[in-house]
Protein backbone atom coordinates (compact mmCIF):
# COMPACT_ATOMS: atom_id res chain seq x y z
CA UNK A 1 0.00 0.00 0.00
CA UNK A 2 1.51 3.65 -0.64
CA UNK A 3 1.73 5.62 2.02
CA UNK A 4 -0.79 8.14 2.78
CA UNK A 5 0.24 11.84 2.35
CA UNK A 6 -1.81 14.57 5.09
CA UNK A 7 -3.98 15.72 2.52
CA UNK A 8 -5.56 12.68 1.75
CA UNK A 9 -6.19 11.91 5.23
CA UNK A 10 -7.39 15.10 6.20
CA UNK A 11 -10.50 14.38 2.80
CA UNK A 12 -11.03 11.06 4.21
CA UNK A 13 -13.94 9.93 6.63
CA UNK A 14 -13.90 7.07 9.15
CA UNK A 15 -15.28 4.30 8.40
CA UNK A 16 -17.96 3.30 11.20
CA UNK A 17 -16.20 0.25 13.32
CA UNK A 18 -17.48 -2.30 15.40
CA UNK A 19 -14.40 -4.77 14.39
CA UNK A 20 -13.79 -6.07 11.01
CA UNK A 21 -11.43 -3.07 9.91
CA UNK A 22 -8.25 -3.52 9.07
CA UNK A 23 -5.27 -3.81 11.51
CA UNK A 24 -2.14 -1.56 10.73
CA UNK A 25 1.08 -3.08 11.70
CA UNK A 26 4.21 -1.58 13.00
CA UNK A 27 5.63 -1.57 9.53
CA UNK A 28 2.35 -0.08 7.85
CA UNK A 29 2.11 2.70 11.18
CA UNK A 30 5.53 3.73 10.49
CA UNK A 31 4.39 5.04 6.68
CA UNK A 32 1.80 6.78 7.87
CA UNK A 33 3.21 8.44 11.17
CA UNK A 34 4.81 10.46 8.41
CA UNK A 35 1.73 11.61 7.16
CA UNK A 36 0.73 12.62 10.90
CA UNK A 37 3.57 15.20 12.46
CA UNK A 38 3.80 15.25 15.78
CA UNK A 39 2.39 11.89 16.77
CA UNK A 40 4.60 9.30 18.06
CA UNK A 41 3.84 5.20 17.75
CA UNK A 42 3.43 3.62 21.79
CA UNK A 43 5.86 0.58 22.56
CA UNK A 44 3.58 -2.14 22.00
CA UNK A 45 2.63 -0.73 18.31
CA UNK A 46 -1.02 -0.36 19.07
CA UNK A 47 -1.63 3.22 19.55
CA UNK A 48 -0.30 6.35 18.62
CA UNK A 49 -0.37 9.60 21.27
CA UNK A 50 0.57 13.08 20.53
CA UNK A 51 1.18 15.60 23.82
CA UNK A 52 0.75 19.33 23.37
CA UNK A 53 1.30 22.12 26.14
CA UNK A 54 -1.52 24.53 25.61
CA UNK A 55 -0.49 27.57 27.72
CA UNK A 56 -3.00 27.97 29.51
CA UNK A 57 -6.30 25.69 31.23
CA UNK A 58 -8.46 27.77 29.11
CA UNK A 59 -6.75 26.92 25.53
CA UNK A 60 -6.32 23.88 26.77
CA UNK A 61 -10.21 23.28 27.51
CA UNK A 62 -11.06 24.90 24.40
CA UNK A 63 -8.76 21.81 22.65
CA UNK A 64 -10.50 19.23 24.10
CA UNK A 65 -13.80 20.53 23.02
CA UNK A 66 -12.50 20.64 19.01
CA UNK A 67 -11.14 17.30 19.53
CA UNK A 68 -14.55 16.13 20.89
CA UNK A 69 -16.16 17.82 18.03
CA UNK A 70 -14.14 16.23 15.25
CA UNK A 71 -14.16 12.40 17.16
CA UNK A 72 -18.42 13.19 17.44
CA UNK A 73 -18.49 14.03 13.56
CA UNK A 74 -15.62 10.92 12.75
CA UNK A 75 -17.78 8.59 15.23
CA UNK A 76 -13.85 7.55 16.45
CA UNK A 77 -12.86 8.79 19.37
CA UNK A 78 -9.72 9.35 21.43
CA UNK A 79 -8.76 8.87 24.92
CA UNK A 80 -8.12 12.26 26.21
CA UNK A 81 -6.02 13.52 29.38
CA UNK A 82 -5.36 16.96 30.91
CA UNK A 83 -2.74 17.06 33.37
CA UNK A 84 -0.77 19.87 35.00
CA UNK A 85 -3.86 22.32 33.87
CA UNK A 86 -2.28 22.84 30.84
CA UNK A 87 -0.97 20.13 29.20
CA UNK A 88 -3.09 17.30 27.08
CA UNK A 89 -2.43 13.90 26.13
CA UNK A 90 -4.25 12.66 23.05
CA UNK A 91 -4.27 8.50 22.58
CA UNK A 92 -5.59 7.22 19.59
CA UNK A 93 -6.35 3.60 18.72
CA UNK A 94 -9.09 1.75 17.99
CA UNK A 95 -10.85 -0.18 21.09
CA UNK A 96 -12.51 -2.66 18.83
CA UNK A 97 -9.78 -4.07 17.20
CA UNK A 98 -7.29 -3.81 20.23
CA UNK A 99 -4.56 -1.68 17.73
CA UNK A 100 -4.68 0.53 15.40
CA UNK A 101 -6.66 1.28 11.88
CA UNK A 102 -6.69 4.00 9.06
CA UNK A 103 -9.82 5.55 11.81
CA UNK A 104 -6.90 6.53 14.32
CA UNK A 105 -4.54 8.46 11.63
CA UNK A 106 -7.47 9.73 10.07
CA UNK A 107 -8.82 11.56 13.38
CA UNK A 108 -5.25 12.23 13.97
CA UNK A 109 -4.40 14.09 10.72
CA UNK A 110 -7.70 16.33 11.27
CA UNK A 111 -6.61 17.17 15.08
CA UNK A 112 -3.22 18.43 13.46
CA UNK A 113 -4.87 20.88 11.55
CA UNK A 114 -7.05 22.03 14.73
CA UNK A 115 -3.54 22.76 16.16
CA UNK A 116 -2.39 24.39 12.96
CA UNK A 117 1.51 25.18 13.39
CA UNK A 118 1.03 26.84 16.55
CA UNK A 119 1.14 24.06 18.98
CA UNK A 120 3.96 23.02 20.89
CA UNK A 121 4.58 19.67 22.07
CA UNK A 122 4.89 19.61 25.77
C1 LIG B 1 -20.01 2.33 15.34
C2 LIG B 1 -18.89 3.18 15.85
O1 LIG B 1 -18.08 3.55 14.75
C3 LIG B 1 -18.03 2.42 16.87
O2 LIG B 1 -18.79 2.04 18.01
C4 LIG B 1 -16.82 3.24 17.26
C5 LIG B 1 -17.10 4.44 18.16
N1 LIG B 1 -15.81 5.10 18.41
C6 LIG B 1 -14.68 4.37 18.50
N2 LIG B 1 -13.53 4.95 18.81
C7 LIG B 1 -12.41 4.25 18.96
N3 LIG B 1 -11.26 4.87 19.26
N4 LIG B 1 -12.40 2.91 18.76
C8 LIG B 1 -13.50 2.23 18.41
O3 LIG B 1 -13.43 1.01 18.23
C9 LIG B 1 -14.70 2.97 18.24
N5 LIG B 1 -15.81 2.41 17.83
Amino acid sequence: MTNPTTDSLVQKRCVPCEGGVPKIDRDSAVGFLAATPGWTLDDEGKAIFRKVNCGNFVKAMKLLQSIADVAEAEQHHPDLHLTGYRHVRIDMTTHAIGGLSENDFIVAAKINQLLGDSSTTA
